[in-house]
């Protein structure tokens, strides 16, 4: 593999990008070329809504070519082309032979949520003191263990379990709404709870929620797991779970409050610590929600009904 190396104005990434692309490039990595400066910016997208802007305002391309015969010629044609003005080809590099599972496996080591609670790759053995563990690896749906988000969540039904008067569950019907990999509902399902529903408008989230649930023995705990598309979520939930981002989290406030059982909890997060307030307002009809949890820059929100 061959990556060529290119720098764009952001007005320029979008066709540059496409170009590559014709020209046979793989993939077209964009970044930040001013990232670990004083002028580096912030690009935050919601999820279902365009991008704010195609890039940064300097874009460093990084365009991944099978030959170098091929990156060559992008290398040759595109300083030729009208809409590459203000670009530059900054190098063509080799990309060293690596074997790419093993590095990425090294990338995933186990996570820990609370001392004797763990998240970990199939390809780790279990740390010793992991009294409860969620088996996952990392795959094409969201929650790794990796993301502050999840972590809030995971910790925030970690300490319910521990409270010293907690019911066999402490959690009741359990609702994931944006499930992603499943880690949630395979924590509330490890914490004790037995009734879980899990949903995901992403088939592919469906599917890994499904897999990572067979993969660590879910049915065998005498657990009752259904995963599905939001329409599978029906009545009301002693705790419904919802990690997405602050937009869509607004946007389904009546539905998720609707969800949450009298005296029931609802535990939100993917919000900004910026957002605290717009999330309060969008639930106040409902429930009122205070922060439970921060990290780095993320916030957890509670409430119960
Ligand atoms: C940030 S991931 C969270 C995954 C996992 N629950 C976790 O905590 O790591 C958000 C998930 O919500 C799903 N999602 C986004 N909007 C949704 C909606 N309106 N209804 C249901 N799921 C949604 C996405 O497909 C994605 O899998």
């Amino acid at each position: 593999m061959f990556e060529l190396h290119l720098l764009c104005p952001e007005d320029r990434v979008e066709a540059v990008s496409e170009a590559l692309e014709a020209l046979g490039a793989q993939s077209v990595a964009v970044e930040d070329a001013d990232a670990q400066t004083e002028a580096e910016q912030a690009l935050f997208g919601e999820p279902g809504m365009p991008p704010p802007r195609e890039g940064w305002q300097h874009s460093r391309l990084h365009a991944l070519f099978a030959t170098e015969e091929e990156a060559q010629r992008a290398r040759q044609i595109l300083p030729m082309q009208d809409f590459f003005a203000n670009c530059a080809v900054l190098e063509l590099t080799p990309v060293p032979d690596q074997d790419w599972v093993r590095l990425t496996q090294t990338q995933f080591a186990p996570v820990e949520i609370t001392p004797d609670f763990w998240i970990v790759p199939s390809w780790h053995d279990l740390p010793p003191q992991a009294r409860r563990s969620i088996r996952l690896d990392p795959g094409l749906a969201f929650g790794t263990g990796t993301h502050p988000t999840t972590r809030m969540c995971l910790r925030w039904m970690a300490r319910q379990g521990a409270r010293p008067n907690a019911a066999a569950s402490p959690f009741g019907r359990v609702l994931d709404y944006g499930c992603g990999s499943g880690i949630l509902a395979l924590g509330a399902a490890k914490l004790g709870a037995t009734e879980i529903d899990a949903v995901d408008i992403d088939p592919a989230a469906v599917q890994a929620t499904l897999e990572n649930a067979r993969a660590n023995d879910i049915q065998a705990m005498g657990v009752q797991l259904r995963v599905g598309l939001p329409e599978l979520a029906q009545g009301p939930y002693q705790t419904v779970l919802a990690n997405i981002l602050a937009s869509p989290l607004k946007v389904l406030a009546p539905l998720l409050s609707a969800h949450v059982a009298p005296g029931g909890a609802l535990v939100l997060a993917g919000i900004l610590e910026r957002q605290a307030q717009e999330l309060q307002e969008a639930y106040a009809p409902w429930i009122r929600l205070e922060v439970a949890d921060n990290e780095d820059g993320w916030i957890l929100m509670t409430g119960t009904r």
